[in-house]
């Protein structure tokens, strides 16, 4: 094969997989590959097409900007296009020395010529749009599309609380062009958000791989309802067409105009006199990049006199006069080496994928959070494969997606392991949870310091004195390995702890003798069973008067405790039918733990106690869980569907066909504040 028909067969590759890729990206809000790698290609192609200007075909992805219109918006055609930034893609200062000496070169500048004056700005990673207003009004909002015609999204956009509706004192026609995006907070809990609807079981929900996809997603929505439920930000940076305005001579008197008319510019907007400054902005930002609300992917450079900018005019794609200057990718690609399994001080059991060490974000990343079983199936992440690890700001690192086609065969999909990792307990997931939680609770050593503060809490064991500092000392030096060890202390392994005087551990001691004599409520708390409170345990005691009869109690007879719901049953009953539990309970007592014990308080049956309810709509303030929690701590049995056994219907907004079967049958109907009164009645 000659060299350029190997060059033709790679530029046609290259095309076909960009327009792949920029299909996924602009038109779908979909990514399959991080944008560090679509860069790769598109540079690789650029340099083909430099080197043979003969292979340069107008419909070549380097020739064009964006996306294409979705169906299903109007079509907007921008009377002034909307174009794309070239990038610098030199990451060290000489990208601004390289955009400096180009501009001064095409403006034939010479050597002793002053400096340039420049903008320089933050480079937001959101979604271009630009807002048209009319006599003040906004009239028109648009995706920029290709550049030339772009997707009409108004009703979008009018969600956006930053974007103003209304403009005092601007001029009669006025295009603002700024970028819609979501900070990173609002990012994190969307997504936390979204995890927890997967996990209630909804089907059509997923997370967003990072804020821009998740903005660009919801500002292309076909339903308004959907945007204005996504928390999205704007800032503006330019503008279009300007009809009877001041006269402006620098972008940066644009910026302070826009800033006057009411919108939101970002006050690191910054005026620099030569390729110094711009290097200086590049650094600063650069430094402050982690500690930003909102993902930024680079800065952009703008020469600030208009009239030089007109004299400079455009390529293809892009402005000469502007170039953004990157920073290094918050996404990257590699690979899997294992998935292991993690867990957290409150026994959460989070799935970790293990990477090859990778350069992301400014730093190496080698381990990255797959939050929880659903999350790692849903993605489907095995050990093998190639995954888009993204870590922005001080987030966690985590993997966003796997790179489909890269899949080795053989791979297992991962599944979450029943037992703890760290000591061999059971691990289990609750209904309506996302998590697993190791159950080996006091005796997990992963769960140990927690567990040992919890018990030793005021509100608990109250042992005077024995805080986090000294409890992290003390585990990690061995001393104690478990809750019964701590009245196993003796002064000499006290006082051969660093930095504890004698009197500190005479003290302490004192405070351990003091708590040996305790109460059942208290004990009960310390022991930290999942949803056993102050309250719960007080009111667990009350009814069973002593430990062993709750020790050995059943989820039934749990569930006979006033205020006690199936979860907090289920959750006691487990607690107690690990065997280490209990070894744990029967060695406190045999280290002189009491407490006065009573007699089972008389039992009062449950006031909604076989009685059926059905619940429907949408209450006011309660949610289905609660109201169905509620009911069930008092007795209640909560039906999926109404029949002539229903003793009760609870109809919120937006009730249907649950809500006519009960008048059809005279099924008693409540509402929240009905609810709300039988259960305290
Ligand atoms: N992952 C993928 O598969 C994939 C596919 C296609 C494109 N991409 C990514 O899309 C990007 C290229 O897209 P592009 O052509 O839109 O260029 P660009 O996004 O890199 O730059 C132009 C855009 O910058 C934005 N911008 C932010 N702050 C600005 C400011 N202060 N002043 C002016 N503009 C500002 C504007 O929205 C403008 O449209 C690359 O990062 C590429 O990696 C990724
Ligand atoms: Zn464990």
């Amino acid at each position: 094969m000659s060299a350029p028909a190997k060059v033709q067969e790679r530029v046609d590759a290259l095309r076909e997989l960009l327009h792949h890729h920029a299909h996924q990206y602009y038109v779908l809000d979909a990514p399959e590959i991080p944008d560090a790698e679509y860069d790769r290609l598109f540079r690789e192609l650029q340099a083909l097409e430099a080197q043979h200007p003969e292979l340069l075909t107008p419909d070549s992805p380097t020739q064009r900007v964006g996306g294409k219109a979705l169906e299903g918006f109007a079509k907007v055609r921008h009377k002034v296009p909307m174009l794309s930034i070239r990038t610098e893609t030199d990451i060290e200062a000489s990208g601004a020395r390289n955009f400096d000496a180009r501009v001064r070169r095409e403006l034939a500048l010479k050597e002793g010529d002053p400096p340039l004056e420049y903008v320089a700005e933050l480079k937001f990673d959101g979604l271009a749009i630009s807002l048209r207003y009319e006599a003040g009004v906004l009239v028109q909002a648009a995706t920029r599309g290709d550049g030339e015609i772009g997707e009409d999204v108004t009703q979008n956009i009018r969600t956006i609380g930053q974007i103003p509706l209304r403009l005092r004192a601007a001029p009669p026609v006025l295009e603002v062009r700024g970028e819609v995006y979501i900070r990173r907070d609002d990012f994190e809990r969307l997504n936390e958000l979204q995890r927890d609807k997967i996990a209630k079981g909804a089907r059509n929900e997923k997370t967003f791989v990072n804020p821009r996809n998740a903005a660009a997603g919801a500002v292309r929505q076909l339903d308004p309802n959907i945007a204005r439920q996504r928390p999205l930000s704007f800032y503006a940076y330019g503008w279009g067409e300007i009809e009877g305005g001041p006269d402006f001579r620098t972008h940066h008197e644009v910026l302070q105009a826009l800033k006057a008319w009411g919108f939101p510019v970002s006050d690191r907007v910054a005026v620099a006199s030569g390729a110094d400054d711009l290097i200086a902005y590049h650094q600063a930002v650069g430094r402050d990049r982690d500690s930003l609300p909102f993902d930024i992917d680079g800065v952009v450079y703008k020469v600030n006199s208009l009239a030089l900018q007109k004299q400079l005019g455009f390529v293809t794609r892009e402005p000469r006069w502007a170039v953004a200057h990157k920073f290094p990718a918050q996404e990257q690609m590699t690979t899997v080496e294992s998935i292991d399994v993690y867990v957290g001080r409150t026994g959460k059991l989070t799935p970790v994928a293990r990477l090859q060490p990778v350069f992301v974000g400014g730093v190496t990343v080698t381990n990255a959070t797959l939050h929880n079983e659903d999350e790692a199936r849903r993605k489907d992440v095995r050990v093998g494969d190639t995954v888009i690890v993204r870590r922005a700001g001080d987030v966690i690192p985590e993997v966003v997606a796997v790179v489909p086609d890269r899949r080795a065969a053989g791979t297992e999909p991962f599944t979450m392991p029943r037992t703890c990792p760290v000591c061999g307990a059971a691990a289990v997931r609750e209904e309506g949870e996302a998590d697993y939680r190791c159950t080996g609770g006091l005796f997990c050593s992963a769960q140990r310091k927690f567990a040992i503060l919890h018990f030793a809490q005021r509100r608990a064991l109250d042992i005077e004195g024995l805080g986090e500092k000294l409890v992290d000392q003390m585990v990690e030096a061995g001393v104690i390995r478990t809750l019964p060890d701590l009245y196993r202390l003796g002064l000499a392994n006290l006082v051969a702890l660093e930095r504890m005087g004698e009197k500190s551990a005479h003290n302490l001691l004192a405070a351990l003798e003091k708590s040996r004599q305790t109460t059942l409520p208290r004990f009960l708390y310390g022991l930290g069973i999942r949803h056993v409170g102050e309250t719960t345990a007080r009111d667990l005691a009350r009814h069973f008067g002593k430990l062993d009869a709750i020790m050995e109690a059943g989820v039934e007879q749990l569930l006979q405790v006033p205020d006690v719901g199936p979860i907090v049953a289920e959750s006691v009953h487990a607690f107690f039918q690990q065997p280490h539990n209990r070894e744990v309970i029967e060695q406190l007592r045999a280290c002189g733990l009491h407490w006065e014990e009573g007699e089972p308080a008389a039992q009062a049956p449950k006031p909604l106690s076989g009685k059926t309810f059905v619940l429907t709509g949408t209450l006011p303030s309660l949610s289905r869980d609660e109201a169905k929690e509620l009911l069930e701590a008092a007795g209640a049995k909560v039906a999926g569907s109404v029949s002539k056994k229903t003793d009760y219907v609870v109809a919120g907004a937006e009730a249907g066909s649950k809500l006519e079967k009960a008048r059809e049958l005279g099924v008693a109907v409540l509402d929240e504040d009905g609810l709300r009164q039988l259960l305290s009645s």
